[in-house]
């Protein structure tokens, strides 16, 4: 079926977001447009309070409805999915802090991520938690407490978490700012090779112009929008070809 798809579609596509706070009438993202192909990091940075967490919490399906309104397409994989519930979207997503839960192994938490229905057999899913763990450097952790790991250690369990859950895109939320610098290097490496190896159209909020070269693609600025006169901005990525377009009109 994906092979009927344009490439660009394949990834993850936003069309026409408009987002406002209710209690202020106030538009915090308006009419923005954003393609991110397969493999590909797109890279939101702006101020405290421009809107980042809040448009990665409108994509992956959990937007605070009493604070907020949000209207405007979101496709991943061909697929249209603002209307789904979140665990529909196939939509993973990773915060500043993660979080494993602490009544569970390693391997437990693992598992938590992947669906029963995409794997019923109790030996694979051990041997998929094994084999991810072994990936990352963890062969051997699958009976830990997640209170033993390090930040390091904990920060790769969940990404491999939610690598395991088979998402069709991947939001990443500051994922790398609470790490030392060693660290959140190493873990940022770790994480864009896992994104370009699946082809993960990934979205990365961060505050650190240092993530953003990392990413090395498209950096989009919510604060910093320039308007044409046709009222599209476009920001070009490697090559000729435009590999994310904002447009954010209304602002
Ligand atoms: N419950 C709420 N009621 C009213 N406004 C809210 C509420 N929650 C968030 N906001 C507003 O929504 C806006 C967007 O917040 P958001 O967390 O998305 O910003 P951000 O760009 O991710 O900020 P940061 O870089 O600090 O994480 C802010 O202006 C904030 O004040």
């Amino acid at each position: 079926m994906t092979g009927d798809i344009p490439g660009p579609c394949r990834g993850l596509v936003l069309e026409s977001i408009t987002i406002t706070v209710k209690e202020e009438s106030r538009d915090l993202i308006a009419e923005l447009n954003l393609s991110v192909a397969p493999g590909q990091v797109v890279t939101i940075m702006g101020p405290s309070g421009s809107g980042k967490s809040t448009l990665l919490s409108y994509i992956a399906g959990f937007l605070d409805r009493r604070t907020f309104a949000a209207n405007g397409r979101i496709m991943v994989g061909g697929e249209t999915i603002e209307d789904l519930p979140a665990e529909d979207r196939h939509v993973g997503i990773l915060f500043q802090d993660p979080v494993l839960f602490p009544h569970l192994t390693v391997a437990g938490n693992l598992l938590f991520g992947l669906p029963r229905g995409r794997c019923r057999d109790r030996h694979k899913r051990r041997a998929m938690a094994s084999d991810a763990l072994a990936s990352a450097g963890l062969a051997g952790f699958e009976h830990r407490d997640p209170s033993t790991l390090s930040g390091g250690q904990k920060a790769r369990v969940t990404l491999l978490r939610t690598l395991l859950s088979q998402p069709r895109a991947l939001l990443l939320d500051e994922p790398f700012s609470k790490l030392d610098v060693a660290l959140r290097e190493e873990f940022r490496s770790f994480v864009f090779a896992h994104v370009r190896e699946r082809g993960l159209p990934t979205l990365l909020v961060t505050h650190d112009p240092a993530d953003a070269e990392a990413a090395a693609g498209v950096v989009i600025h919510l604060d910093d929008v320039i308007v044409r006169p046709s009222g599209i901005v476009e920001t070009i990525g490697e090559g000729s070809s435009p590999v994310a377009r904002l447009n954010r009109s209304g602002s």
